[in-house]
């Protein structure tokens, strides 16, 4: 069975139609790259298969059960989801925010335990921040804060984790460190699906790559399948793309 499916699902803000008739199904394990134009509707798909926006017309199941009649708290348990990085408009200790992810297994009046501490101890090691846990959120680098909320979707215990552009803002180096953190939360066992403006990204780290256009899927495939110099030229209108071979591997070129 799998993991999250969309069947035959269609989406619309006011008379805009944004996601057309849309069928897909995500299995447990793996990392899942979204890639598509600017407002062919990533961010609406990843909140539908979140369950933060209901379908106007299909069904969004997890591990096969409707996903409208799965309390919230459970469907954060089981789904962590890492948003584009904001600035928050209070300055929470790192700790705190990250302590924030325990929420769906807080106790009662919401009191978090030594457990819900130990366990954001745990996600800030794995990101590698432990030593910004004192600071303020509104005075770390975009970065960081991209780190911090992958620490808090890690706190949060959901063994799936859906990220939505989170090297946006990031330079080059820290680009490639998040890519690897991802990868090593596949290693872990972790089900992973990102978007991204980068195809190359998509390449890198994903087993399989799904091309949004105008909210229908172009492709889905393996990234050897989809991100061909054809295929990303049909999904970004451009004349042509070329494919650059080094010793690192691949990398696309479009004029
Ligand atoms: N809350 C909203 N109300 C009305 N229209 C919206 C809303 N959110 C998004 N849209 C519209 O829906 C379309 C899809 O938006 P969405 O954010 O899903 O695209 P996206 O592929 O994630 O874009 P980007 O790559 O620019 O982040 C866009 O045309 C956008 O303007």
């Amino acid at each position: 069975m799998a993991l999250i499916s969309l069947e035959n699902i269609s989406f619309r803000y006011r008379r805009q139609q944004v996601i057309q008739q849309l069928d897909l199904e995500l299995d447990d394990g793996g990392v899942l790259a979204l890639l598509g134009p600017n407002g062919s509707g990533k961010t609406t798909l990843l909140k539908l298969m979140l369950g933060i926006l209901h379908p106007h017309g299909g069904t969004v199941r997890l591990d096969g059960q409707d996903i409208r009649r799965i309390p919230a708290k459970e469907r954060a348990r089981r789904l962590a989801y890492v948003p584009q990085v904001h600035r928050e408009a209070f300055g929470y200790r790192v700790f705190d925010v990250v302590l924030m992810g325990r929420m769906p297994h807080a106790g009662f009046l919401g009191r978090y335990g030594a457990e819900d501490r130990r366990l954001t101890d745990e996600a800030l090691e794995r990101m590698g921040i432990s030593h910004l846990s004192e600071r303020p959120y509104t005075e770390i680098s975009g970065g960081e804060r991209q780190m911090t909320l992958i620490a808090r979707a890690l706190a949060q215990g959901a063994r799936v984790l859906v990220l939505d552009e989170p090297t946006n803002g990031l330079d080059y180096g820290n680009q490639q460190r998040l890519l690897d953190r991802l990868m090593a939360l596949k290693q872990d066992h972790y089900t992973c699906l990102f978007t991204t403006h980068h195809p190359d990204h998509a390449r890198r780290v994903a087993d399989r790559v799904v091309m949004l256009q105008q909210g229908a899927i172009l492709r889905d495939g393996s990234p050897a399948e989809t991100v061909t110099p054809a295929n990303v030229a049909t999904l970004y209108g451009l004349e042509s793309c070329t494919e650059h071979h080094h010793t690192q591997g691949e990398h696309l070129c479009c004029p």
